[in-house]
């Protein structure tokens, strides 16, 4: 991160020498996270959590030294005279983002579709610029965007703004040049099909796309009689502030998704509902939620959308729509090919499966990440962490889900969350969020051990820290042991067993967790992945 700012401020002009404070002749941990507009994740450690570069008048092209800044979460660079295209690789200088401003500077070209590669994206402003162009397609669908995200950009049209209407005099011409051509073309085809194709060529390709149109059919008639049945239950105010939390999906379509949610797509039963593999036309996976009793989970149903339809995190996983018609209530997330946790932790025989150490601490460490960021930049608390509810994508990087139970620490967070009902039910609970702490150190048992922590804690009860350490150490996973990882086991399991202390008072927070275990794990994982890339050179 320090070679990070250090290319920043080389590239960049600074008239009014607000960069003159970053010096980069001191060597302490955490020197850089006194610099001007520099947030670190810690004040003790060179990692950059935000960048706020606003109203500095600086000058010069997007700075893509930023990519060095690999866990930045937060952007902003608005108010200043930054200019030249927003580069089209945005993606790849930025992938862990979730705010980016660049608001109010003189960015100019079209807007790069590979923004809408940022998966993890709640804001972003631009605003005041000089763009111009359609904005693509992929960026008007993430619809936690609005309007006023790309307003003022002389050339810009498409949703969110205005539709693209102006054109031209040589686009008119090439466009009716096209199109003369293309009726022309049309017309030969036409009549030649008419003349010259047996008409039992035709009926047969009609036959074949009949399956298709009648599966639509039943779908929208379902749908239809599902909807004579319907009573409205909730008013239509909070299901337009929810769909500012996130897509709005049809019914339809995540019928058609899930085969009419049929046995074969079934993938987990749970205390909500049942959970279904989804695939949309474009290729996507899905895992669709659909909910046994709309009145049962409502609150459940509800926060879901709030807390995963709107903040993305790479730890989080992500909810990419909802459903609400007649007496449905369906989530749609990303589908997670591994699966839960818990799955990987307590195999059946036929599926044993071990995870190797180094995928282990990878998903230590990444559910401290996501529980840090929830408790210390969201205010939010779990309350219901467990293995069951983390999930893991293709390269096993966890995902923290079911936010059902989840409380805001503070009630006030947000005008947005002024839902009409009892959603937002703010807690003042000193330490509250020291049970999620507990949780993480359950967690940490079950992973290092395959087994749940109370199986592991019965016969321990009494014992000081220690020899509980000791009996713990008895009880790891046999895989692991003698692999040469030993050292690396006993810290996280020390670190687990003072999440569990007793004392509420007396167990870390998440950000003192994440810090610690980054410190020994983060440069390892780091240099782990610059190798492998290296290997594929
Ligand atoms: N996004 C997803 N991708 C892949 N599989 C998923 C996804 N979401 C859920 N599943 C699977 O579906 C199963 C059921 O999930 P669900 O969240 O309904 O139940 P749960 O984790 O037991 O929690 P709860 O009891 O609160 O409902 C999970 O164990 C998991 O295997």
């Amino acid at each position: 991160d320090i070679y990070c700012l250090r290319s920043i401020k080389k590239s960049l002009e600074d008239p009014n020498g607000y960069l003159s404070s970053w010096n980069f002749d001191n060597n302490t941990e955490g020197f850089i996270c006194k610099f001007t507009g520099v947030n670190c994740w810690h004040d003790d450690e060179n990692r950059v959590l935000y960048l706020n570069l606003t109203n500095m008048g600086l000058k010069g092209q997007f700075p893509r030294g930023i990519q060095n800044c690999t866990s930045l979460s937060g952007l902003y660079l608005r108010r200043n005279q930054l200019s030249g295209p927003i580069p089209s690789d945005i993606s790849k200088l930025l992938p862990f983002v979730t705010s980016l401003d660049l608001s109010s500077n003189r960015f100019s070209g079209e807007i790069p579709t590979g923004i809408a590669n940022c998966t993890y994206l709640n804001v972003l402003r631009l605003d005041n610029n000089q763009l111009s162009g359609k904005i693509p397609q992929s960026i008007a669908l993430m619809n936690r965007l609005k309007e006023s995200s790309f307003a003022n950009n002389g050339g810009l049209c498409g949703a969110p703004l205005a539709p693209c209407m102006h054109k031209t005099l040589y686009n008119s011409f090439k466009e009716g040049a096209i199109i003369g051509y293309s009726f022309s073309v049309t017309s030969f085809i036409v009549i030649y099909l008419s003349y010259c194709v047996p008409w039992a060529l035709i009926i047969k390709k009609r036959k074949k796309n009949r399956p298709k149109k009648v599966k639509q059919m039943v779908a929208n008639q379902i749908c239809q009689s599902l909807a004579e049945n319907y009573t409205q239950r909730e008013s239509q105010e909070i299901f337009k502030l929810l769909e500012r939390f996130s897509s709005r999906m049809s019914l339809v379509e995540l019928y058609n998704a899930t085969e009419c949610f049929g046995m074969d797509n079934d993938i987990g039963i749970g205390k909500m509902g049942m959970t279904y593999k989804a695939t949309l036309p474009n290729g996507w996976f899905l895992a669709v939620k659909r909910l046994y009793d709309p009145d049962l989970f409502k609150r459940q149903f509800v926060l879901e959308i709030m807390i995963l339809g709107r903040y993305r995190h790479r730890n989080m996983l992500p909810l990419l729509g909802f459903c609400i018609e007649k007496e449905e209530r369906l989530l749609a997330y990303q589908y997670m090919s591994n699966g839960s946790l818990s799955h990987w932790l307590q195999p059946l025989e036929s599926e044993a499966i071990r995870l190797e150490w180094p995928v282990r601490v990878k998903i230590a460490l990444g559910i401290a990440r996501g529980l840090s960021w929830l408790h210390h930049e969201l205010y939010i608390v779990h309350l219901r962490l467990c293995s069951e509810c983390i999930l893991l994508d293709q390269n096993f990087d966890p995902k923290i889900s079911n936010f059902g139970d989840a409380k805001f620490m503070s009630p006030n967070l947000d005008d947005d969350f002024d839902l009409s009902f009892e959603v937002n039910n703010g807690s003042d609970e000193v330490g509250i969020e020291k049970k999620d702490v507990y949780d993480f150190g359950s967690v940490i048992f079950e992973l290092i051990t395959g087994k749940k922590f109370g199986q592991v804690t019965d016969f321990l009860i009494g014992t000081d820290q220690s020899s509980s350490l000791l009996g713990f150490y008895e009880s790891i996973d046999d895989s692991l042991i003698g692999k040469g990882f030993d050292n690396e086991i006993f810290t996280l399991l020390k670190i687990a067993s003072d999440c569990v202390e007793g004392v509420l008072e007396e167990r870390p927070t998440m950000l003192e967790v994440y810090n610690k275990m980054s410190a020994i794990w983060e440069r390892h994982e780091l240099m782990e992945s610059s190798k492998s890339d290296m290997s594929k050179h």
